[in-house]
């Protein structure tokens, strides 16, 4: 069902849970009711820190599959806009789901204005098989094919065959899995250094599940060792064509594509660098209560840990609402969601995390009213 309007709230304090614990009822003509509920100590240093600030600030939400990232991404960029940040909510998962979450077209890779929130909310979906391609063709011109040709354009086709045990081709024509991503979150960053994109005070990042994301923290490293050996190449080429150039005059212009790769390396490094300020990002892991889950979420956290990007916040997304009348079905997973929690509370990665938890609705979130709903239960 979807919330066209505002909901209107009434607050019950809830028997079953803790007095941290309250329940929360959304009634909509008395059509159907949500139940929630909220754990106001456990948010102590909340959202009043994340808006405190004026200046930029990035959150990156990631985790496993189907978790509800896109829910608390775009939830909390509305909480932003309407609490006066003009905010950017940026896709990077290949599967990009915020036009669903917001109910509204927001695909075509450019800033698209997101209708409803007090604050302009814009939202961006870059499309990681354009910006491959991108990549492709650099590559392709400048460590594969290319540099022969190069080579052999320049009389040295001998040097490229000796080269060859480079194997910057190979390299480069089987990208790791994750490169899309890197590549467009590269794009992005491109994007927020132009003055066009000034005014956002807030950029929020729906990332790809958490295996891109883990490969996407150590890309840097690979795009290094990769781009560091073109750009060795590049050298070597340009130390001996300058010696056939200053006998036959002959001038090479085939530089654009290293520059290309020059640049994409240098953005790479900016975005780990971002990923790594403590002073102005924060990745934030979401997760549901489960086992499974909560075990990749605290390998993520490990994971994040040790490529220094600060992360202080867990999002326990899904948990069943108390309930004086369970039936079995609920009583059970409400049980085993219960131990889930309770692992979060021994585990050495997470237990120092400030814990959000978010309750399962009994309604699809889709659109700024039920975005806006959410994010007043998660964000507080
Ligand atoms: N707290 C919740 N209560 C009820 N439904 C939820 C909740 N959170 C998310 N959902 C629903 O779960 C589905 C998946 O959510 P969402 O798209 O936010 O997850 P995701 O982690 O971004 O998924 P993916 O990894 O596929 O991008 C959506 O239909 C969403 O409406």
């Amino acid at each position: 069902m979807l919330l066209t309007q505002t909901p209107k709230l009434t607050l019950f304090s809830s028997r079953l849970t803790s007095p941290r614990h309250v329940c929360l009822y959304l009634r909509r003509g008395g059509a159907f009711q949500v139940r929630a509920i909220a754990t106001p100590a456990d948010t102590a240093e909340g959202f009043e820190e994340m808006t405190a600030s004026t200046s930029r600030k990035y959150y990156m939400l990631g985790g496993k599959g189907g978790v509800g990232k896109t829910s608390c991404a775009a939830s909390l960029a509305v909480k932003f806009a309407n609490s006066g940040h003009p905010t950017l909510v940026v896709s990077t998962d290949p599967a990009h789901s915020l036009s669903d979450s917001f109910a509204q077209d927001l695909t075509g890779g450019l800033l698209v204005p997101v209708e409803g929130p007090d604050s302009p909310l814009f939202a961006l979906e870059i499309n990681p098989e354009n910006a491959r391609e991108e990549f492709r063709s650099a590559t392709q011109t400048s460590g594969g094919t290319g540099v022969k040709d190069f080579m052999d354009s320049m009389g040295l086709g001998m040097i490229a065959e000796q080269l060859g045990e480079l194997k910057l081709g190979e390299l480069l024509d089987t990208p790791p899995p994750g490169l899309d991503e890197a590549i467009a979150i590269s794009k992005v960053m491109q994007f927020v250094e132009s003055p066009q994109y000034s005014m956002f005070s807030r950029i929020i990042f729906d990332t790809a599940p958490t295996g891109h994301t883990l490969r996407l923290l150590s890309l840097p490293d690979f795009l290094d060792a990769s781009i560091g050996k073109i750009l060795k190449l590049k050298q070597k080429i340009s130390q001996a064509t300058s010696a056939i150039k200053s006998v036959f005059g002959q001038e090479g212009n085939k530089e654009d594509a290293s520059d290309k790769l020059e640049k994409l390396r240098e953005r790479m490094v900016k975005v780990r660098e971002l990923f790594r300020d403590t002073d102005s990002t924060e990745f934030i892991i979401v997760t549901i209560p489960t086992v499974m889950a909560i075990s990749e979420s605290s390998r993520l956290c490990t994971s994040l840990k040790k490529e220094q990007v600060p992360v202080k916040r867990l999002i326990v997304n899904q948990v069943l609402p108390p309930s004086a009348s369970d039936c079995k079905f609920c009583a059970m997973k409400r049980k085993d969601q219960m131990r889930a929690l309770d692992i979060i509370k021994s585990d050495s990665e997470l237990m120092g995390l400030n814990l959000i938890q978010a309750p399962l609705v009994d309604v699809e979130i889709r659109g700024v009213p039920a975005l806006r709903f959410l994010g007043d239960i998660v964000w507080k």
